[in-house]
């Protein structure tokens, strides 16, 4: 059994075709998520976010096929005792043909591909991470309402954004949009909180709503007996911010310690988040 490793269509390394739409066009959508003891994380909050990216790509969801390498993958992990794993989905609009030689933005598609990968992981779950240092981006996000939210897979925003850290050597920072608001972490979304309540950027414009930010707004963070905010947010609210921290699925909630420099020394509503998290997490399995 080995690791990292890829299916295709349900074939193990099997092959990607040369014109499908998500490598010709970034035409498709992906999902990562943690995989543990045996179980994925927030399984269902992702495939309700990827069902949501079908219907505005609209790309029928295969969800029976998906579900299926779901468990073959999680046969593979088993079978090659890996308790610990980054799972990667993604789902593209497959192998279209175009009336003009088999290529064009306008093709129909057969049938969507389903590809997954599945890597060992070292990140560790419930113990803690060092917190993070990060850098604000010069790199700004452009809006695109229409496809705010969902996890397609045109990500050259964070691509370029994460070279222009490692630059400066740092591995995550803050982007703004080009009018100058607060949005997310380049692989993460960033919450904030601001006189006793955790608020997090409104993503009507751009960013992902990511899978631990919706469970820390809907059930965590009340469970825990915090009032919770999405709005638009800017530098300024950096500033007055007595917390600040990331989360994304494979580190759930992660402490921030500097930001350009200034220290938030204070971490307390985040440890609070993080450890109910992952009590939460671990319970709805
Ligand atoms: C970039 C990928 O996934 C993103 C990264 C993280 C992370 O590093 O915490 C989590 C989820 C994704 N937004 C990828 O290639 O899978």
């Amino acid at each position: 059994m080995v690791l990292p490793a890829h299916w295709v269509n349900m074939q193990l390394a099997g092959q990607i075709d040369p014109l499908d739409r998500g490598l010709v066009y970034g035409d498709g959508l992906f999902e990562t998520l943690r995989y543990e003891k045996d179980r994925y994380h927030l399984l269902q909050a992702h495939m309700e976010r990827l069902q949501h990216g079908c219907k505005v790509l609209e790309i029928p969801c295969p969800e029976s096929r998906i579900a299926d390498q779901f468990a073959a993958t999680a046969d593979y992990l088993a079978a090659a005792a890996c308790g610990s794993a980054t799972v990667r989905l993604l789902l593209t609009r497959g192998n279209a043909l175009d009336q003009t030689e088999g290529r064009g933005y306008g093709g129909e598609h057969e049938q969507p591909s389903v590809v997954m990968s599945a890597f060992a992981t070292s990140l560790p779950w419930r113990s803690e991470l060092p917190a993070l240092t990060l850098r604000t981006c010069e790199y700004q996000l452009p809006r695109h309402p229409r496809l705010a939210g969902i996890k397609h897979c045109n990500r050259l925003d964070q691509v370029l954004a994460a070279r222009e850290l490692r630059r400066h050597g740092f591995n995550e920072g803050l982007l703004y949009d080009l009018e100058g608001h607060l949005i997310s972490g380049v692989a993460a979304n960033v919450f904030l909180v601001l006189d006793g309540v955790l608020v997090t950027p409104e993503l009507s414009n751009c960013g992902i709503a990511g899978t631990v930010r919706d469970a820390l707004l809907s059930i965590v963070a009340p469970r825990c007996g915090l009032r919770v905010a999405e709005r638009s947010l800017g530098a300024a609210d950096i500033q007055r911010a007595s917390e600040i921290f990331l989360t994304s699925s494979l580190q759930g909630v992660r402490q921030v310690a500097i930001v350009d420099g200034v220290e938030f020394p204070e971490h307390s509503v985040t440890d609070q988040l993080r450890h109910s998290f992952c009590d939460w997490s671990e319970e709805a399995a």
